[in-house]
């Protein structure tokens, strides 16, 4: 098949105004990001794309929330919350990549893959939410909700404020993996486990059913990277580089960690759940089964990030960081 890589886009990148943006607004945060990753088709590399939907998917939850309190409209479940983002983003990324292609003149396919990601429905995490989706809320406007709605749960999200969070149950096969493949071989540009997949349970006779969750984006992005064999996964987020001590006075930014220095910080807490420890948690199991690099930045770095002059790389050697 080649040398695939793989690139994750992070939802929260998505968005400037913390719910407020328009779809246009969205678009155009879109066209900046398909930019760099067309530079990498442009370059020769085989690329499938991801992306997140933490806030868009809590935004829908919430627009079908209210319609339902003052229009009595049928709430929307969460699945299809999920389902409605996987579509509406990958059609804005789908077509900002086309556009992108035909203006510089590349011969290049794209599709997106609508992908069922199948989860345990005895996975402890449906009993123990802790995916942020949708807005940021201040301590006192989260406390407020909550006694409006008693069954939400709230964290706070890396210094950023308060979110409400659901449960995310980790991914453990990618359904449509094989028409991926499929289509890599046939020289497409990929899009697909978007939002983190739509969850579903395996049921008999090798039947499906969606179930109310919102999967990881990068632990989805890292399973689809074994079982495609990608050789690198790049993580794309609102930081060039991963830090330690990050927010304090002390942060510094990392160029080039092994795994074990990786699994050290961890220890250490430098990465929070919810925000940059999925990230970490999915680029290690990934080098641990076959991947081959892993590298987390921002996408304006992205170009930079593949000659290494740029981004954090987890790599399996050994390396000393201090
Ligand atoms: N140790 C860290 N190093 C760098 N960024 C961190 C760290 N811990 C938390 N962050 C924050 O986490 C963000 C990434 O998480 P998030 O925005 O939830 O991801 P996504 O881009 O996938 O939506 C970064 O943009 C940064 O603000
Ligand atoms: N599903 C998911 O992980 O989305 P974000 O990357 O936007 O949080």
């Amino acid at each position: 098949m080649g040398e695939v890589t793989i690139v994750a886009i992070g939802g929260n990148a998505l968005v400037k105004e913390n719910g407020l943006d328009s779809i246009q607004d969205q678009y155009e945060a879109v066209q900046e990001t398909v930019v760099h990753i067309a530079d990498m088709v442009e370059a020769g590399y085989k690329v499938v794309v991801t992306h997140g939907n933490g806030p868009q998917v809590g935004f829908g939850l919430r627009r079908s929330e209210i319609a339902n309190e003052v229009a009595g409209m049928p709430a929307i479940p969460l699945v299809n919350c999920v389902a409605d983002t996987q579509g509406g983003i990958g059609y804005q990324i789908q077509q900002a990549m086309t556009n992108e292609f035909a203006k510089r003149g590349l011969n290049k396919k794209v599709a997106t893959v609508i992908t069922q990601v199948e989860v345990s429905s005895d996975d402890p995490n449906f009993e123990n939410p802790t995916k942020p989706v949708g807005s940021f809320f201040t301590l006192e406007q989260s406390e407020k909700m909550k006694e409006e709605h008693p069954d939400w749960k709230f964290i706070e999200d890396s210094g950023r404020g308060y979110r409400r969070v659901v449960p995310s149950p980790k991914p453990i096969n990618i359904v449509e993996k094989d028409a991926i493949k499929l289509l890599i071989d046939s020289d497409f540009v990929v899009i697909a486990v978007g939002g983190g997949g739509i969850p579903v349970v395996k049921l008999a006779n090798n039947t499906y059913e969606g179930i109310d969750a919102v999967i990881d984006k990068d632990f989805a992005t890292s399973l689809l990277a074994e079982q495609i064999d990608a050789e690198t996964l790049i993580i794309t987020t609102g930081v060039s580089r991963v830090c330690i001590n990050f927010g304090k006075p002390n942060q510094r930014a990392l160029d080039k960690i092994s795994i074990e220095e990786t699994k050290q910080f961890m220890e250490e807490n430098h990465f929070p759940a919810g925000s940059m420890l999925p990230k970490i948690e999915a680029s290690l199991s990934f080098l641990e089964k076959n991947g081959k690099r892993v590298i987390i930045t921002n996408p304006e770095s992205l170009k930079e990030a593949i000659k290494e002059e740029a981004g954090t790389h987890i790599i399996k050697e050994k390396v000393a960081v201090l």
